[in-house]
C-alpha cells in the first residue's frame, strides 16, 4: 500500500534560499512549485529558469503548478526540463488534452488542476488523459488560506471512478491543508496533500512532513496506486 503523499509548496519557502528549502524537505515524495503570471491568478511567482536551477539544486520530484494563461504554449517546457508532474488549469484553455498529450509525450506526469467553483463533471471524460487531478482548496494566487471543505466532493467522486477502476490517476489537494483539515481531505480520498504554511511555517519543516503524513494515513482511505 502507498503512503499518504506530501508535496510541501514552496510559495511559502524563502525564495532566496530555494535550494536550502528544497533540503530542509529532504523527506517529501514531491516538491510543489507555484508558477503564477499574473494573469490567470493575482500574483506573479517563478518561471522555468527557477525551475531549471532548482532541478539540479533537489532530488526530490518537481510537482509543477501552472497557474498561468495559455498553458498550450507554456507547460511543454516545463515536462522537457525534467519536471515530473506539470499540472495546469482547466479554466486557462479549452483544449486540455492536446495540452495533457504534449506533456506526456514531453515526458512528464500531466496533472489537471480546478478552482473550487468550477466543477469536475464536465472534465470526467478526459480525465483518462491525465495522471493527477488537482483539486483547489482555496482560490489559487496566495497561501496561507483557509480550507474550502465543500471541494472534497470532488475528490470523493474521482476517488469512487478510480476505486472501480474506471480511472487511473492520483487525486491531489492544494490549499489549507494542515494538521486540523489533512483528515478530512485523506477521508475523501486524496492520494497527496499540498502544504505551504503548514510545512514552512513550522519550526521544523521535515517533522511537518512527517506528521501531516502520519495524520493522513490514519484516515480511513487507503491509497490503491503508487506514484
Ligand atoms: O497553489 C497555491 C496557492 O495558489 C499554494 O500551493 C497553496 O495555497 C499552498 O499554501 P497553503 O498550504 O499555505 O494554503
Amino acid at each position: 500500500m502507498a503512503h499518504p503523499m506530501i508535496a510541501p509548496s514552496i510559495l511559502s519557502a524563502d525564495f532566496a534560499r530555494l535550494a536550502d528549502e528544497a533540503q530542509a524537505v529532504a523527506g517529501a515524495d514531491w516538491l510543489h512549485v507555484d508558477v503564477m503570471d499574473a494573469h490567470f491568478v493575482p500574483n506573479l511567482t517563478l518561471g522555468l529558469p527557477v525551475v531549471e536551477s532548482l532541478l539540479k539544486a533537489t532530488e526530490i520530484p518537481l510537482d509543477c503548478h501552472l497557474m498561468i494563461e495559455n498553458p498550450g504554449r507554456w507547460a511543454p517546457p516545463y515536462a522537457e526540463a525534467g519536471a515530473h508532474n506539470v499540472t495546469f488549469h482547466a479554466e486557462a484553455t479549452d483544449d486540455p488534452v492536446s495540452v495533457a498529450r504534449d506533456i506526456r509525450a514531453a515526458g512528464a506526469k500531466a496533472g489537471l488542476s480546478v478552482k473550487p467553483g468550477t466543477p469536475i463533471e464536465p472534465y470526467l471524460e478526459i480525465l483518462k488523459e491525465f495522471d493527477t487531478l488537482l483539486v483547489m482548496s482555496v482560490e489559487p494566487g496566495f497561501g496561507g488560506q483557509s480550507f474550502i471543505a465543500d471541494v472534497l466532493d470532488k475528490a470523493r467522486a474521482v476517488r469512487r471512478l478510480v476505486d472501480s477502476g474506471e480511472l487511473r490517476l492520483l487525486v491531489e489537494i492544494d490549499g489549507g491543508i494542515n494538521a486540523d483539515t489533512i483528515e478530512a481531505a485523506a477521508d475523501a480520498g486524496v492520494d497527496c496533500f499540498v502544504a505551504g504554511s503548514a510545512v514552512y511555517g513550522a519550526a521544523d519543516p521535515a517533522e511537518a512532513v512527517r506528521k501531516l503524513r502520519a495524520q493522513a494515513g490514519k484516515a480511513s482511505h487507503h491509497l490503491t496506486l503508487a506514484p
